[in-house]
């Protein structure tokens, strides 16, 4: 050391004293210079603790229980990350950029047909912007925010805080704090302190007026109180409302939120597993009153385990002991307000974060075990097969409007049951789902053409949560789960090999074998119109029936002959009725364009009634069959997508249905990049009776099929929904629907209820008609109730023609399922349900259905 000190060198010489010391003082003030410059910049960038990044974000919330932050402006060099308005997040980088999207806009100036003009012309902060069916005026729930449809990520090394979303009158943020690695070696640490309202089972519920559309909502009640708002001091994302300052005070969810007595709910039951009273009624289609043949429950779980690979039994067993004797019901009202701020914080973490952080993020997220009874369990997953290309060939499908008798009349079948208390969920199937649908944002770690994640040690911790996730102890000392904060190779073993083995063994098998996945039955070229005599019958009705076809609506052989085998084996009966009766009542003028609007979902929520209800209208051409180009034949290229369609004049718009897009990770951006000003149609439908239906299809094709109540269970016993199995994650319309409003404003979106396109359809159609532009032509004139169908049908407004039902592929009669199935099914859907309400503004009120059934 002395030796490295040049003043112990000069020393030494034999040079004079005097420069010796002015040698040395030089020396000396040069050090001390340095030092204090290299001190200044210590002083300017003081990178010691990534919490440093985030500041709180002023205005939010008086009491701070809103900890929505922003990066500090002189932090980092770069921006602030920050989402614009769906508007346009994502320039074009498709592969198939259309050439001509929407000559459209020239039909706005008339004052008819779609243009691009409900697509966000500003940045709009306003959440009701240009649907005419909301007024930004209406009340809601109002949920603090600092940024109204504005999403801001903001990420450090160790601290990742996501604001999210805010829907059409629902002005919300979602942040999620995580732990930094200090909190997550020292759980114990107060930084993973929960607010007190959230650790006591609690949240900060916000009561409001409720509802804009859900007049008949319980006095003093709200749907949004079962949105859940958690306000944690960190690791949390939280709403509030600051009209509604009240919450503060009293804000519990309570086991059933949204008919809860009580002014504010109570989390201290687990509203999806929890014990319930009488149930309630099957989810039987309430209109019909059929015969529902009984399916007992004929497979056991352990049968059904050792078909339907998944993590043991016996994990199941540990997860249901740890929660039993931490008196924790599973809870995804907790993962309900997390998902999306998970999903948010994966994508993002997916860009920068490093994998320890992905992994924290969810595992943390999710498992936040000091959470007394409000504790997501999440086990084994696997994947889903959304999207994927598992059509059961239709042997009788059908599409056509029957002619059939007139009469009204609705049933309403319900049955009840005690349901047995039970304090089970398995979360996992979302997680998974989560996981899933992270995919597309999530390239490094999901091979999109592949049916698994890379094995790589990047991809292993992303399925994450789902072995490790199991909690470590019941005491709640630990606040992490089994392998949180541990190195990746810890706890990477146990994630990945439950991961593949669920993945490439269970959800395989159950979409080859009796599942249909995502698909519906009207896929392009398949057969999903059924009685040539109903269409004979139909040629030449009046203008508002079924618009004819054109002999350029035919799938052109050349596109058939690409498609999957099931498609091939025969036409539709449109292209029968097409060859054999070719008309000419739409010549062939007009031109071919892409669609400027797209039913893109739900699978059976009643999405071809009305496209055919919209096909009336004479300023609508839609290609019959379900085109599936944004799912399936994305390859095929825009042309021949576009070839598909009907021409089109001037006036009329062009328009598709593929329910299978809306769960569909990829779609979002494709039709984004064909046309950002693409209006987009969800016909949503209660995701229970949903399920059934979707199940009830499959049993058609494949009656050898596990009955409902064997696929809906992971694990029966322990009460584990097996949410990755399709027909229920479809359901999770929340969890899609951040996907599309990742590209879409929720203006652009139209959500249609299922349920009242029967019971209702004109009102429907009038919504439909005017979020088109269109004019409203569609009425309830052009409807009746059919007794022997059980559905509205089209009527012929003069006695020519007859009137038309949809074939006998809609409305089959359902499966009786048990009861207590059925009331799981609904507590499990309960808070996606919540959060869908308040994403889109509008309450479906299926959980009042579910009342009065
Ligand atoms: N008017 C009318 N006629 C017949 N059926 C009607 C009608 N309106 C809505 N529905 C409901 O539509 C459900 C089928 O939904 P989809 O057309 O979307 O199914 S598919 O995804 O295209 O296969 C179908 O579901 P199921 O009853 O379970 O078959 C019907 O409930």
């Amino acid at each position: 050391m002395a030796r490295c000190w040049p003043g112990t060198i000069l020393f030494s010489s034999k040079a004079p004293r005097k420069l010796v010391f002015l040698f040395t003082l030089s020396l000396s003030v040069t050090y001390l210079f340095y030092s204090l410059l290299n001190c200044y910049s210590s002083l300017q960038f003081p990178l010691q603790d990534a919490s440093d990044f985030l500041q709180a974000e002023p205005g939010i919330s008086p009491t701070g229980t809103i900890r929505s932050a922003s990066l500090k402006p002189d932090t980092f060099s770069r921006p602030v990350p920050s989402l614009p308005a769906a508007r346009d997040p994502h320039p074009a980088r498709d592969p198939h950029p259309a050439r001509d999207t929407h000559p459209a806009p020239a039909r706005a100036a008339e004052g008819k047909g779609i243009t691009g003009s409900t697509a966000p012309q500003s940045n709009q902060t306003g959440t009701n912007r240009s649907s005419k069916q909301r007024s930004p005026e209406q009340p809601g729930i109002s949920v603090s925010s600092a940024d109204q449809n504005q999403r801001t990520f903001l990420e450090s090394d160790q601290k990742i805080s996501t604001v999210l979303r805010t829907s059409r009158n629902v002005k919300s943020s979602h942040v999620l704090s995580l732990p930094t690695q200090t909190e997550r070696d020292n759980p114990s640490a107060s930084s993973l302190q929960f607010a007190p309202g959230f650790q006591s089972g609690n949240s900060n519920i916000q009561p409001t007026s409720g509802f804009p559309s859900s007049p008949n909502l319980e006095a003093g009640h709200s749907d949004s109180d079962s949105v859940p708002h958690t306000s944690l001091e960190k690791f949390s994302f939280s709403e509030r409302s600051p009209i509604h300052p009240v919450a503060e005070k009293s804000s519990t969810l309570d086991s059933d939120p949204i008919h809860s007595t009580g002014k504010f709910s109570t989390l201290d039951s687990d509203p999806i597993a929890s014990a319930g009273g009488g149930v309630v009624g099957s989810a039987d289609r309430g209109a019909s009153g059929r015969a529902t043949p009984n399916t007992s429950d004929s497979v056991s779980d352990q049968q059904k385990s050792s078909r339907i690979p998944s993590h043991s039994a016996a994990q199941d067993l540990e997860i249901h002991k740890v929660q039993t004797a931490k008196g924790i019901p599973g809870d995804n009202v907790a993962l309900t307000a997390g998902f999306s701020a998970i999903h948010a914080s994966v994508r993002k973490a997916s860009i920068s974060g490093s994998t320890e952080q992905k992994s924290s993020i969810l595992s943390g997220v999710l498992i936040p075990q000091n959470i007394s009874g409000s504790v997501p369990f999440y086990s084994t997953g696997t994947e889903t097969t959304l999207g994927s290309n598992h059509t059961i060939p239709t042997a009788q499908t059908s599409d056509t409007w029957d002619r059939t008798t007139n009469s009204t009349s609705y049933d309403s079948p319900a049955q009840s049951s005690a349901f047995p208390a039970d304090n089970q969920l398995d979360s996992s199937n979302v997680l998974r789902s989560e996981s899933a649908n992270s995919r597309s944002h999530f390239p490094q770690l999901f091979d999109t053409k592949s049916e698994g994640p890379k094995r790589t040690s990047e991809t292993s911790t992303s399925p994450v949560l789902l072995g490790s996730s199991i909690p470590e102890s019941p005491s709640g000392s630990n606040l992490f789960p089994k392998g949180f904060g541990k190195s990746e190779s810890e706890s990477l073993p146990i994630t990945e090999t439950l991961y593949a083995a669920d993945y490439n063994q269970k959800d395989t098998t159950k979409s080859t074998t009796w599942e249909t996945t995502s698909s519906s039955e009207e896929t392009l070229g398949s057969p999903d119109l059924e009685g040539d005599e109903a269409y004979k019958s139909m040629r030449g009705l009046s203008y508002w029936d079924r618009t004819p076809l054109a002999v350029t609506e035919m799938i052109p052989e050349s596109h058939t002959g690409a498609l999957e085998k099931e498609t091939q084996e025969s036409s539709t009966a449109e292209e029968e009725l097409n060859r054999r009766f070719p008309v000419n009542s739409t010549p062939e003028y007009g031109e071919k364009k892409l669609p400027q609007a797209i039913i893109i979902g739900v699978k059976k929520g009643g999405t071809r009634a009305l496209l055919e209800a919209l096909r009336a209208h004479p300023d609508v051409r839609a290609v019959g069959v379900e085109p599936h180009f944004f799912d399936r034949n994305y390859e095929k290229g825009l042309e021949w997508y576009r070839d598909l369609m009907p021409r089109t004049i001037d006036g009329q718009i062009t328009m598709e249905k593929t329910p299978s897009y809306f769960v569909t990770n990829e779609a979002p951006q494709r039709i984004h990049s064909m046309a950002k000003d693409t209006k987009l149609i969800v016909v949503v439908r209660n995701p229970v009776t949903r399920a059934i239906s979707d199940y009830t299809q499959t049993l058609s094709k494949k009656p050898e099929i596990p009955t409902f109540e064997v696929l809906a269970f992971k694990n029966r016993t322990l009460g584990l929904i097996d949410a990755s199995w399709s027909a229920l994650r479809i359901g999770i319309y929340a969890l899609h629907l951040e996907s599309w409003m990742q590209y879409f404003p929720l203006s652009q979106i139209l959500f249609v209820s299922g349920e009242r396109l029967i019971t209702n359809p004109a009102e429907e159609l009038a919504k439909v008609q005017d979020f088109l532009g269109l004019r409203r032509i569609i009425t309830e004139k052009h409807f009746y109730f059919n007794k022997t169908k059980g559905f509205p049908c089209l009527k012929k407004p003069e006695d020519t023609g007859a009137p038309r039902c949809l074939g006998k592929s809609k409305g089959r009669t359902h499966p009786k399922i048990d009861p207590d199935v059925i009331q799981r099914l609904r507590k499990f859907y309960k808070p996606f349900n919540s959060m869908f309400y308040q994403m889109t503004g509008e309450d479906f009120q299926w959980e009042k259905e579910e009342l009065e059934s």
